[in-house]
């Protein structure tokens, strides 16, 4: 999935004719604590892909779910599996596995929250904590839903302490990610999928998908009732996208330093490629005594959660990272996304910048642009079909 990337356009899937739409949440016929839970959670009326998804999901149909960041698609899959499970009932019988082990905690968070008046039992299961602290609540019993991250599912799996008898629905959030040919998490999702019943139904999500992710789905799902968004309207016109010409890799700090009172205002993420850059930019702001926080996949779990728990209770406000806080992660005070670098994958544009302007809040992404980047900002935009401009001398 580089950026110079042939047409791969959704020619062959389309998506599904006569989809029924229900315009309010009671129209979606859900149980009384269900419909009480997604009330006190705040939520009034069902977004696009709620109110086409969600009883799709409850027929039991297989499914694949595409539609914009911040949009709602973590409910979707909750509110659909939360009705269809059998809390009488002690044994675990929903999947959902994520990329990374902040967004599956986060997620265990959206179904435990949803269902808190129906008694939901769920584990968020993911690398980097104790494994026995995973063995011994697995081992407790009463799981309904387990949320975790695909390696320490597959290992949970293989030990027995998870038990896949009784599933009948897996969630693949992210799935482009999951199933991409680079990351490594292909062979364990197929692992973990042939661990399960032949009747299990598969859901899979994501704001970006792409025809050999669309291929692939085909070998596992059954018939699947289609949800796709055309490439030109992922992007959310909430968002507004600038650039700022910055010539020379040196002049991105300075440019940054500039803009750091723009940065404050609200809740602000900057992505950097590499783990290092990350690290190297975060102690160069700090020296300068700009208050930032950092975050990335070589830090210790304890670290990562501190820092997590900090900028989601708002006591940071300037978070520095890699792709790993790409998607799905939901700080809806976020509203500023800078690409200190341009992303190595044209997906993880969207997703980046689709941390801010959450459920229709507005945002701002800002790209630094070398001479170098130049050929990927132009192929982002025909890609997508959208306006980068040039940032204006008065941001606010
Ligand atoms: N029907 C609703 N009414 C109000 N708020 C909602 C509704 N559905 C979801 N939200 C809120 O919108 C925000 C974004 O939702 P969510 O994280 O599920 O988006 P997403 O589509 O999964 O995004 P991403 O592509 O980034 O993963 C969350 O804060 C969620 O609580």
């Amino acid at each position: 999935m580089s950026f110079n990337r042939e047409d791969d356009s959704q020619l062959k899937f389309k998506t599904s004719k006569k989809l029924k739409v229900s315009p309010t949440f009671e129209a979606m016929n859900l149980k009384d604590d269900l419909l009480r839970g997604i009330y006190s959670y705040g939520f009034e009326a069902p977004s696009s892909i709620q109110s086409r998804a969600i009883t799709q999901i409850i027929s039991g149909k297989d499914i694949i779910a595409q539609a914009q960041s911040g949009t709602g698609k973590t409910a979707t899959f909750t509110i659909g599996m939360l009705q269809v499970i059998e809390l009488k009932r002690k044994d675990l019988q929903a999947l959902v596995l994520s990329p990374t082990r902040e967004l599956a905690s986060q997620s265990c968070q959206v179904i435990s929250n949803l269902g808190d008046y129906m008694n939901v039992k769920t584990f968020a299961v993911t690398g980097g904590k104790a494994l026995k602290d995973d063995l011994k609540k697995m081992q407790n019993g009463g799981c309904h839903v387990v949320s975790g991250t695909p390696g320490r599912v597959l290992d949970l799996i293989k030990r027995q302490a998870v038990q896949t008898r009784n599933v009948q629905m897996l969630i693949l959030d992210e799935a482009d990610e999951l199933l991409s040919e680079t990351l490594g998490f292909k062979q364990q999702i197929y692992d973990i999928f042939s661990k399960l019943p032949p009747t299990c139904q598969v859901i899979v999500v994501s704001a970006t998908m792409n025809r050999d992710i669309l291929e692939v789905t085909k070998k596992f799902m059954n018939d699947p009732v289609k949800i796709l968004v055309k490439r030109d309207e992922i992007s959310l016109e909430g968002i507004a996208q600038y650039y700022v010409d910055v010539s020379k890799e040196d002049w991105k700090f300075d440019t940054l330093c500039d803009l750091y009172d723009s940065l404050t205002i609200t809740q602000c993420v900057i992505f950097c490629n590499t783990r290092k850059k990350v690290d190297w930019l975060s102690k160069k702001l700090s020296q300068s005594n700009f208050a930032v926080v950092s975050m990335h996949g070589d830090m210790k779990q304890e670290e990562r959660d501190k820092v997590m728990n900090d900028f989601r209770t708002g006591h940071s406000r300037v978070l520095i990272s890699t792709d790993v806080w790409a998607r799905g992660i939901d700080v809806q005070q976020i509203s500023l996304v800078v690409n200190y670098d341009m992303p190595e994958i044209m997906e993880n544009y969207i997703h980046r910048i689709g941390r801010s302007g959450r459920f229709g809040r507005k945002g701002i992404a800002i790209n630094f642009i070398t001479k170098e980047d130049e050929p990927k900002l132009k192929s982002t935009e025909k890609f997508y079909r959208i306006k980068i401009k040039p940032m204006p001398a008065n941001l606010s």
